[in-house]
């Protein structure tokens, strides 16, 4: 059931669309991503979710409560929605305690119980809870910046490009640390990034927004092996497309026959494969020969231009990510193979 309902909402500056006409569900205690390049209106978007703006038109409901709509508008401090931003945005001037104590309601029982409570939660002992936000590192600053939102109990929780100043290492420990204490808190989330392999294992809905519209929402897994177009291919992670015809519920391409993941009537297609579905073995009999024009090296992984030219006269280049260990050379003759099925694009 739909505990945060979008639907036909729009959002403009001048004559900039923002937000084109949204429509979005999302479950109770669901974690749904946001992703899209630079500008597509992510920002926007929660902004109106928070109650930060009006839209200009469409609604918005929560848990069955009209938020926005036409001629009604519930402002951001009555929306029990808990916003996240990139830098933490702590008041500096507050110690750790006060900033996440600050939004509890007057009278809370035992409010330093709850404060420390909290703290734990996020992973931090009660040692900080004096600190000011500029003794803490990035990181922890945005474990306190979570604490502070869960503190007022909201029933939404917005996180705007949380993680994006943490460095690698640490975004992924705090990705599955923040997941970890949401789902314990049983928080319904909406997290906007704009990096694919974060919203991948974020999220159990991911929507592809561009130019302010929802190109494609459904399962990371779905939407990785089925995205619409190349778009959302693209966008979702490296991309092998090939033009090839389509018959016998085969796809004929360079890389000779491969079976599709479903009924088509089209006789010409575009087909997505990715990376990991082809296969590299040595010049011997079986799959499609190639040759390694260039290799690419960048830690454990090598990028590989490899020439494929098949038994019908057709030639191209593809773009191959392997292990290092093992990677072959430039000038070494090779064989594909595809494991799985091709998806066909729009
Ligand atoms: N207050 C504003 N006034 C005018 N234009 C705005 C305003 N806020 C956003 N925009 C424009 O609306 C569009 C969407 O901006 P938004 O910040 O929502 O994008 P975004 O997807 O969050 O981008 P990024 O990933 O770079 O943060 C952009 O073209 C932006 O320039």
């Amino acid at each position: 059931m739909s505990f945060l309902q979008l639907s036909g909402l729009c959002r403009n500056y001048g004559p900039v669309a923002a937000v084109n006409g949204i429509d979005l569900s999302v479950a109770a205690g669901g974690r749904t991503a946001i992703v899209g390049p630079s500008g597509c209106g992510k920002t926007t978007l929660l902004r109106l979710i928070a109650g930060f703006e009006p839209p200009d038109a469409g609604s918005i409901e929560l848990d069955g409560e009209p938020l926005a709509g036409p001629r009604m508008f519930v402002p951001a401090y009555r929306r029990s929605i808990g916003l996240v931003a990139q830098d933490g945005a702590l008041f500096p001037h507050l110690s750790v305690a006060a900033n996440i104590g600050f939004g509890m309601p007057r009278g809370e029982p035992d409010r330093d119980g709850q404060v420390g409570h909290l703290i734990r939660l996020v992973g931090l002992d009660e040692s900080f809870l004096q600190r000011r936000p500029h003794q803490l590192s990035g990181g922890q600053q945005q474990r306190v910046a979570l604490a502070r939102a869960l503190a007022r109990k909201p029933r939404l929780m917005l996180l705007d490009e949380p993680f994006s100043a943490l460095d690698t290492g640490l975004r992924a420990a705090m990705r599955k640390t923040v997941a970890g204490v949401l789902e314990a808190a049983g928080v319904t989330t909406i997290l906007v990034t704009h990096d694919q392999e974060e919203a991948l294992s974020f999220a159990d809905q991911v929507a592809v927004m561009r130019a302010g519209k929802i190109m494609q929402a459904g399962s990371p897994r779905d939407l990785y092996l089925r995205p619409r177009d190349r778009m959302v291919a693209e966008f979702l992670g490296e991309a092998i497309i090939l033009p090839a015809s389509i018959a016998d519920g085969h796809a004929h391409c360079i890389l000779g026959a491969i079976p599709i993941d479903r009924d088509e009537s089209r006789q010409t297609a575009e087909i997505l494969l990715r990376p990991e579905q082809v296969g590299l073995g040595p010049d011997q009999a079986g799959g499609t020969s190639a040759m390694v024009t260039d290799s690419e090296f960048s830690g454990p992984t090598c990028t590989l231009t490899v020439e494929v030219a098949n038994g019908a006269g057709e030639a191209g280049a593809l773009v191959l990510r392997q292990p290092s260990a093992g990677a072959p050379q430039a000038g070494t003759r090779i064989r594909l193979t595809v494991s799985g099925s091709a998806h066909l694009l729009e």
